[in-house]
């Protein structure tokens, strides 16, 4: 069961969530919402690649979760024509793992690398000649026995996500030819996704049905998704399937999603700020332990969208909860709040 409580937290919960990913997930460039800069520059890359007959260069994308990283792999290897082979950081644990992929890669191929961050030191060195030059080293035999062997690879196309680029050693980094944030989306273009997938799920939807779910999403096509699904089942049940304003308002409510997008871990973050350590600042360590969650949640999942929304502030010293966050939760602004500041 998912927990109602995390609801808006963006990472896919269950295998059967990610099922539904792929569903709904667009195929083409054309048919991606929003992330207008990553998109017009990609669709550049990619034909002047194709023109070329080479692979695309080596690409990283970044960004919070369910902003829209795999899909967007997905949809480079269909509009470059060629095959994607994906595995991700943590899988990878020994370097011969990663050269059984790479030396099985076809002229062209996409190798798309899931939290890229977490590859482990070994295994990254193995990467580095296979991006730079398409060649790996291997060794063969043990012992003083042992020798290292060249291997040519077909030259390949390594696309890295990650939630977390900060933790990328910086030669990794540097082989990157392309690096792109994806950026949260607007209430309008989630409202466009909204409605897609109301379609593709067959789903009868108001116009102001979908933006109250699309205002309400966190700026994230997953929790656009996931509201989506919970909202139709309220409305199965209880209004005869069609979601209309009122019952996605209703629905959202009861899921304990605010009219922000806020949910219980969000509220959670930002009232602890204020009530217990007076609106700030304060260090993530103390505030994990105050609201019972992991740091790194906390950091990389929850507070970007709370700072991109102008409810918290990170500081040298910690994090500060601005006048928009007491006024969302009906205090009165500490009057010494912004002067501390600077
Ligand atoms: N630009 C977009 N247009 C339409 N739908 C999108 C877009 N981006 C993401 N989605 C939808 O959101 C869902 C989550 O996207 P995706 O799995 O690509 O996110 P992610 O960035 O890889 O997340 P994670 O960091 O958790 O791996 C997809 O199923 C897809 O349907
Ligand atoms: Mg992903």
């Amino acid at each position: 069961m998912e927990n109602v409580e995390r609801i808006v937290t963006a990472t896919s919960a269950s295998p059967n969530e990610e099922n539904v990913d792929r569903a709904l997930r667009p195929k083409t460039l054309k048919d991606y919402v929003g992330q207008e800069s990553v998109r017009s520059q990609l669709s550049i890359f990619i034909e002047a690649a194709k023109k070329r007959g080479e692979p695309l260069d080596h690409l990283l994308l970044f960004g919070p979760p369910g902003l829209g990283k795999t899909t967007l792999a997905h949809i480079i290897a269909h509009e470059m024509g060629v095959d994607l082979r994906q595995t991700s950081g943590p899988v990878l644990e020994r370097p011969g793992d990663l050269a059984a992929i790479l030396t099985n890669l076809e002229r062209g191929d996409i190798l798309f690398i899931d939290e890229i961050h977490r590859l482990s030191h070994v295994v990254e060195e193995i990467l580095y000649p296979a991006l730079e030059d398409f060649q790996i080293d291997i060794m063969i035999g043990e012992g003083p026995a042992a020798r290292s062997i060249k291997l040519d690879l077909q030259p390949f196309t390594l696309i890295g996500a990650t939630t977390r680029t900060g933790m990328l050693t910086s030669p990794l980094r540097a082989r990157f030819g392309i690096i792109n944030q994806l950026q949260f989306y607007s209430a309008e273009e989630l409202a466009r996704i909204v409605n897609r997938s109301a379609a593709l799920l067959k789903v009868k939807i108001e116009p102001e049905g979908a933006a109250e779910i699309a205002r309400r999403s966190r700026g994230t096509p997953r929790i656009a998704n996931r509201l989506l699904r919970r909202v139709r089942d309220y409305a199965e049940v209880r209004h005869g399937g069609v979601i209309t304003r009122e019952i996605a308002s209703e629905a959202l409510a009861l899921l304990g999603v605010d009219e922000l997008g806020l949910d219980g871990i969000d509220q959670r973050f930002l009232r602890a700020i204020i009530e217990k350590f007076s609106g700030g600042p304060v260090g993530i360590d103390n505030l994990a332990a105050a609201v019972g969650e992991d740091g790194d949640t906390l950091e990389f999942v929850v507070e970007p969208y709370l700072i991109q929304q102008g409810f918290v502030l990170r500081t040298p010293r910690g994090r500060m909860a601005t006048e928009a966050a007491y006024r969302h939760f009906g205090f009165e602004p500490r009057p010494a709040a912004q002067k501390t500041l600077f």
